[in-house]
């Protein structure tokens, strides 16, 4: 693989070798140079989203018939499917066997295919952190990423523009990521910061500038800045409501808000569904999505990880061109808006779906785990 420089991101024009990670990039490469969007109403569609129930007055049975359950019990591999020394049954590896065949193809054993595809286009890579850089681990805050990963993301970020689009708060994940070169949008998107030296240049921008930890100035793009002081007061409520449930974890992301449940005995599963929504069906301006035995509170602004991607390209010059091929690798349910923007969207692309177990998704291809997005 070679790539062409004099152009604002690097344009790939030979097939790679084939590689046993998407992040894998060898040989001499030239570095690329490279009023608030905030929609007011909820145009979520999307059956993902659970919307929290307003007029019951029962709040055990708000719970049970919304779904929240359900979506609590399904929101991440049962212990079961994947034993502990990670070795699955011969019948569970059938059935990833013929999900990747038949339905998402292994990027690895098709990167060959996808480089061949790149080839002429300039990449733009967009990265989720949690179970994708990082191994989901039980407690949130020791998920980091192992050195070799960061080595990869470092150097892929050389060539291509790349950008981490976590649901943690941005502070969080670039104090796990710690490369000050890439392109940051935290809050499910509702917090993007470029890196210092460039600009985030949009039409719909109203540009803030601030100061990173080494004293550059960087742009901020915060679509639900307004929220600030009402997600401030939601998690003070949240932490006194559950401070009882022995496991339970409220993490804040600054403009969302995360319960997490993972450690938390599942027959005490309703209990902390039920505080959740007796908290937040007060506040219309709410919403609730789950993630991995989490669950997820934030505004109600026509915005997520899709919408930042789409944000992003266009802020990079990189929407609605051919010969741009963006690649967005993700392993969680709010991913699922940036593979469907690049699936169905102008910014034709990739997803890539990082899953151990067979499941539907908006992604094109599939990578078993992050060792499988960086050997
Ligand atoms: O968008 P992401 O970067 O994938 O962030 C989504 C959530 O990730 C984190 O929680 C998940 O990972 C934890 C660490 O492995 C795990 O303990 C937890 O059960 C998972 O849900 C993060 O803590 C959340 O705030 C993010 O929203």
């Amino acid at each position: 693989m070679d790539i062409k420089s004099g152009h604002s991101s690097p344009v790939m024009t030979d097939s790679p070798p084939i590689s046993n990670s998407i992040l894998t990039i060898r040989q001499n490469r030239l570095p690329y140079s490279s009023s608030a969007a905030a929609a007011t109403a909820l145009s979520q569609n999307n059956n993902l989203f659970l919307t929290v129930p307003r007029k019951k007055t029962g709040i055990l049975d708000d719970v049970k018939s919304s779904g929240w359950l359900d979506a609590m019990k399904s929101s991440s591999p049962p212990p079961a499917i994947v034993n502990k020394d990670n070795i699955s049954s011969d019948a569970t590896d059938m059935s990833y066997r013929e999900w990747t065949q038949l339905k998402y193809p292994s990027a690895l054993t098709t990167f060959e295919k996808i480089m061949s595809f790149a080839k002429g286009k300039r990449i733009a890579l967009f990265l989720d952190y949690d179970g994708t850089l990082s191994p989901i681990v039980e407690e949130p805050d020791c998920a980091y990423m192992s050195s070799a990963m960061r080595a990869a993301v470092q150097n892929v970020a050389k060539y291509f523009p790349t950008a981490i689009i976590s649901g943690r708060s941005r502070d969080k994940v670039y104090e796990f990521v710690g490369l000050s070169e890439l392109y940051y949008a935290g809050s499910h998107g509702m917090d993007i910061m470029s890196p210092a030296g460039e600009s985030l240049n949009h039409e719909h921008l109203s540009r803030t500038v601030s100061v990173n930890e080494q004293g550059k100035d960087v742009n901020l793009f915060q679509p639900a800045s307004e929220f600030l002081p009402m997600i401030d007061k939601v998690l003070c409520s949240l932490v006194e409501s559950t401070k009882g449930i022995d496991g339970v974890k409220v993490e804040d992301n600054k403009f969302c808000i995360s319960v997490h449940y993972r450690n938390v005995e599942e027959k005490n599963w309703t209990l902390v569904a039920q505080r959740v929504d007796y908290v937040i069906r007060t506040y219309p301006n709410l919403r609730l999505t789950h993630g991995r035995k989490v669950l997820e509170i934030r505004p109600v602004i026509d915005w997520d990880k899709g919408k930042a991607v789409t944000f992003l390209l266009e802020s990079l010059g990189l929407n609605n061109c051919d010969d741009v091929l963006p690649i967005y690798v993700g392993d969680d349910r709010t991913d699922e808006d940036a593979f469907k923007v690049l699936r169905d969207g102008p910014n034709h692309g990739y997803g890539v779906l990082v899953s151990a177990v067979p499941k539907d998704s908006n992604a094109v291809y599939s990578l078993r785990d992050p060792s499988e997005v960086n050997l």
